[in-house]
């Protein structure tokens, strides 16, 4: 079934001094799809996000919402329209609940104009019921973890009847549990047709939960695919413009010598059986989520944290104790 055209965007030009941030862009958005936005660092998402949000005007080109001309000329008027935005920082206030964040500029009101409190937070629990969150609406923000804040930003756009729902790399702060409520919210916000434009540089993740993906190069647009129909690397491919053969260096096969020896290293609650090699001339990555246990292991590799079990083997076989922090970190023989 074809669904309607929630935003489009025509030629749009943005011009920053000394770079043409955005050269005659297009990107159209459907009702109710998951419209991810993947593009090399500088390739112009931010700004592009920027005048959908009415936080900068284009110099060039137009947009349409609902088939209707979409001028934003500040963030408050694409609010008004149906524009959610949900940013990397949460930009909430710390001192203020739930509920007071979520209806902050247009509470429900009483009679006198006076705010009705008691609304606003039955508003907001019922809003919280909706996607499962046992979160009580008068906490205060500053009493929440980045994922239950962001989870409040999605919350209130949602509470301003927005139809289109921006997020920009929403999951960097976020673990894994935490990442799967935000897709289940957004997969729930898909189904009553909020449109969705999801900004991420992991590709895992855009190819999990959005319906198609725009790539944007230097500030063009590049094209748009539905995620069924391709696959990172000819994602990768249009992203950076050549083949991807080309995309990473060969490296020599040849290992040097063992620098670094980790073997079972354990701490309770933090880590488990972790053990790896890192040999000369190599790089060596330790990737996962926020919460999965990489600057854990890296500091008690480098002997800041104790350990509870586990070796750390220096060149030549050396041993450093990990069972107590070091006064001062291991030094390294180069
Ligand atoms: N306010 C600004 N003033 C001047 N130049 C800017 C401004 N905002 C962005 N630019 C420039 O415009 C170009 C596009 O930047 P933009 O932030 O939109 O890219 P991006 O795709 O969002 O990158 P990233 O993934 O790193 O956020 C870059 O060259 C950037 O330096």
């Amino acid at each position: 079934m074809e669904r309607e055209v929630l935003l489009s965007i025509q030629g749009i030009t943005k011009t920053f001094p000394g770079v043409k941030a955005l050269d005659g862009v297009d990107l159209e958005v459907t009702q109710g799809e998951i419209h991810g936005l993947v593009g090399e660092n500088g390739a112009g998402k931010s700004t592009l996000l920027n005048i959908i949000s009415g936080v900068f005007r284009p110099d060039q080109g137009g947009m349409w919402l609902c088939g209707q001309p979409f001028a934003p000329a500040n963030p408050r008027q694409a609010q008004d329209r149906g524009i959610g935005f949900v940013h990397q920082e949460t930009a909430l206030c710390p001192h203020l609940s739930i509920a007071e964040n979520i209806f902050l500029g247009r509470a429900p009101e009483r009679s006198l104009s006076l705010i009705d409190f008691k609304q606003a937070e039955d508003l907001t629990a019922k809003l919280l019921r909706e996607f499962h969150l046992d979160i009580d609406p008068n906490l205060r923000v500053n009493e929440l973890n980045i994922a239950a804040q962001q989870v409040v930003e999605v919350l209130k756009a949602l509470s301003s009847e927005c139809r289109l729902l921006i997020l920009d790399e929403p999951t960097s702060s976020l673990t894994e549990s935490e990442t799967e409520t935000l897709f289940m919210m957004l997969k729930k916000l898909s189904t009553k047709g909020i449109g969705v434009l999801y900004i991420s540089h992991r590709l895992a993740e855009v190819f999990r939960i959005c319906d198609r993906v725009s790539v944007f190069r230097d500030g063009r647009y590049i094209h748009t695919k539905k995620v069924t129909e391709t696959n990172p690397d000819e994602m990768i491919t249009m992203m950076v413009g050549r083949s991807i053969d080309n995309l990473y260096p060969p490296k020599s096969a040849v290992k040097g010598e063992p620098l670094l020896r980790v073997e079972s290293l354990e701490r309770q609650g933090k880590f488990h059986d972790i053990s790896f090699t890192v040999y000369q001339g190599e790089i060596l990555g330790l990737a996962g989520l926020v919460g999965a246990g990489r600057t854990e292991v890296a500091r008690a590799v480098c002997g800041i944290d104790r350990c509870d079990r586990g070796e750390v083997y220096l060149e030549g076989g050396q041993s450093i104790s990990t069972a107590m922090p070091s006064p001062s970190p291991p030094k390294w023989s180069m």
